[in-house]
């Protein structure tokens, strides 16, 4: 039997850090979405795991233990032929690689019924709620995953400069450690431009320091705001993707067309975020 699976490019609306723990580690405050394009994965039971890796995005991507499909099979004990068709780009805050695993866990789990240890945190920050894959606030340090039913999907477009920017230099930039909380209750049941306009009054704390580590952020964000109908733009988890919120899919799809013809190079994607 062999499943077939969608691993969605995660988006961190907001990214509030609250505090650091005594292990490095920080604390977080985080809506995070998912979008409608990601990897795909295909997953049969075989007797001895063995990894292919395909698709346009598949060059730099670990083909050995390393990878996190592998150690995700590993983690749930199972075994199986998995074909990863590689579509994000990797290190690149959309959790390309925290979405394969969390995406193989979820399958391993359903297809065994193993439980997942600890829902995959052992394997990165971002594997809980990748594994949850719906929009949701994420708290601790990942691991507190609260899901948000009554969010209305947004009309993005994504943008990567195609410079890999690793998350610990990011944290690690980060002057204040201890920044407020979003609100305790996120509004639920608002329509898009109210939650648009919410947002706007929420932050990504790490925004400041990757720009910091890469200035190629700045030239993102930038060029999404000059992209006419642009509510707001923001970087996602610890970038160097950034985001840009539009008021309906064809100013988003317009706006990803413009981008794509000014930056031929760069990685652009008019999505749905729910
Ligand atoms: C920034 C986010 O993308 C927001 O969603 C995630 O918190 C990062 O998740 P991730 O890529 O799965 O991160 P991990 O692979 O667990 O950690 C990479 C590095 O980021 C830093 N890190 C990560 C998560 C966290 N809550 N605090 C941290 O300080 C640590 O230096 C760690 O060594
Ligand atoms: N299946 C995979 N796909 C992509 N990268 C992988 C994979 N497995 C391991 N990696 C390694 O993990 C590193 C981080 O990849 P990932 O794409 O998850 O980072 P990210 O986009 O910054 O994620 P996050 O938003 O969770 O911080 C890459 O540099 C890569 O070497």
């Amino acid at each position: 039997m062999t499943v077939e699976a969608f691993a969605p490019a995660k988006v961190n609306l907001t990214l509030h850090v609250t505090g650091r723990r005594d292990d490095g580690y920080h604390l977080l405050d985080s809506i995070v979405v998912f979008a409608d394009v990601g990897d795909r994965l295909r997953i049969t039971p075989t007797p001895k795991t063995i990894l292919r890796i395909s698709g346009p995005l598949s060059q730099g991507v670990p083909t050995d233990d390393s990878n996190l499909v592998i150690r995700a099979a590993n983690l749930i004990g199972a075994t199986a032929e998995i074909e990863l068709e590689k579509h994000l780009p990797n290190a690149a805050g959309i959790g390309g690689g925290s979405s394969d695993a969390g995406t193989i866990l979820r399958v391993l789990r359903d297809m065994t019924g193993t439980p997942v240890p600890d829902n995959g945190l052992s394997l990165g920050a971002d594997v809980p709620v990748c594994m949850h894959a719906k929009a949701a606030r994420m708290r601790g340090i990942g691991e507190d995953v609260l899901p948000l039913d009554h969010l209305p999907t947004l009309n993005a477009v994504l943008v990567n400069s195609m410079v890999a920017l690793p998350t610990g230099p990011v944290f690690g930039n980060l002057e204040m450690k201890e920044n407020p909380p979003m609100p305790d209750a996120i509004p639920a049941n608002l329509d898009a431009p109210a939650f648009v306009d919410w947002l706007g009054q929420m932050r990504n704390d790490l925004e400041v320091p990757a720009i910091t580590v890469e200035p190629a952020v700045t030239a993102t964000l930038n060029a999404l705001n000059a992209t006419q109908d642009c509510l707001l733009s923001r970087m996602s988890g610890s970038g160097a993707t950034c985001f840009g919120l539009y008021p309906d899919a064809t100013t988003a799809k317009n706006a990803a067309a413009r981008l794509q013809s000014n930056y031929p190079n760069w990685w652009i994607r008019s999505t749905r975020l729910s």
